[in-house]
């Protein structure tokens, strides 16, 4: 068995998302053979990457049926997540920037942001949020964090801000800025110019995802968003309402006319249904039935899942605890299911882009 031969094995496997095959890719990293052992690494575009399992499987399979049906394969899976954004002045570091975008306010866009940003980090991702919400910063609330303040270093001569940290994340809160009860009066203006500051007076280090809570529905922090840094792409958060979705669609559009142009990463529909912890089988379709999907569909952007109405979501918001710290709740499989499928979009996109 030589490192030709796992080399020309590991040719044939595909990497189902990117259609190539992971020697091409360069996944393929620090073979080594002993006897009939075997150890690789492969390097995923994600450390959420949902096909883990699947990438892992079909190379022992080859391995097997091309080089040795008795060698002893172990592979060590890491990742790095890809990145379009290199050599940008504005924040080299951040590789991915995701918009959190909703048409109409309580839907869950904050929830969501939250607990995706949480599910990323429990992958091994690093994750950042801004919550640009000036209507509602809830950041601080949803991660117990609402005495912080951000610090302040200096590098070179000026002034950074260093993000707050909790629970692995770091997060810049509008509601830093300002208590809680003044956060309604903050005009555009200031707003945009906090957000500014945000992006480009701010010591992030570096992160895979950084996340942006968006104020509901399309206002002047949008347009200073994409104008100020160009942002791989917005998810739409909606419930499966009629109202909900006329306004998710108002903002879907938004992000794809001609001056703003930020591609869709994908919808997810919350509060999709009603289930009781009492009867977790039960489910209530109370705001209707598959919205969601059906906007996805209808606008040919991808369908990133359906998260359900549950007491417990609400309970550990308030608490300041993301639900997704509970690992075995449902809840917690159902945001880390739509964290993997996010992730995999941004990574499939990103080598879509980087082909052309
Ligand atoms: N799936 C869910 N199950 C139960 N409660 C939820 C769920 N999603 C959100 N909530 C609750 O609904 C309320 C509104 O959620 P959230 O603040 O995340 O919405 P939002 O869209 O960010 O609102 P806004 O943009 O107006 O600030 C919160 O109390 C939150 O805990």
């Amino acid at each position: 068995m030589t490192k030709e031969d796992i080399l020309k094995a590991l040719a044939t496997v595909e990497e189902p998302d990117l259609k190539k095959d992971l020697v091409s890719l360069n996944m393929v990293q620090n073979i080594g053979i002993q006897g009939k052992v075997v150890r690789f690494t492969i390097v995923l575009t994600t450390p959420a990457c949902p096909l883990k399992e699947l990438i892992r499987h079909n190379c022992e399979k080859a391995i097997h049926k091309l080089v040795d049906a008795e060698a002893q394969v172990f592979i060590d899976m890491t990742a790095s997540v890809t990145t379009l954004r290199d050599s940008t002045p504005l924040l080299p570091k951040v590789r991915n920037i995701v918009a959190i975008a909703s048409g109409k306010g309580g839907v869950g866009k904050s929830t969501v942001t939250a607990n995706l940003a949480m599910s990323l980090a429990n992958t091994g991702a690093k994750v950042g949020i801004i919550d640009a919400d000036i209507f509602g910063p809830s950041m601080p609330t949803m991660f117990n964090c609402e005495s912080a303040r951000p610090g302040l270093i200096n590098q070179n001569g000026k002034q950074l801000l260093l993000p707050v940290e909790q629970y692995g994340i770091k997060i810049l809160s509008i509601g830093f800025l300002a208590p809680p009860d003044d956060a309604v009066v903050w005009r555009g203006p200031m707003a945009s110019s906090a957000l500014r500051q945000f992006i480009s007076d701010t010591d992030w280090g570096e992160l895979d995802y950084m996340l942006i809570d968006l104020p509901p529905g399309t206002s002047d922090i949008h347009l200073t968003l994409v104008q100020t840094v160009p942002v791989t792409g917005a998810v739409i958060v909606t419930t499966p309402q009629k109202v909900a979705l006329a306004d998710a669609q108002k903002g879907l559009a938004m992000f794809r006319q001609k001056q703003i142009n930020v591609p869709i990463l994908g919808v997810v529909e919350n509060m999709a249904y009603f289930t009781p912890a009492e009867l977790p089988e039960n489910k209530y379709y109370i705001f209707g039935k598959d919205g969601g999907k059906i906007l996805a569909n209808r606008n040919q952007v991808p369908f990133l899942g359906e998260i359900p109405l549950v007491q417990s979501i609400r309970e550990s918001g308030d608490k300041g605890k993301p639900i997704v710290t509970q690992q075995d709740n449902p809840v917690a499989i159902a945001f880390q299911e739509v964290a993997e499928k996010l992730a995999q979009n941004i990574a499939i996109r990103n080598a879509q882009v980087a082909l052309v």
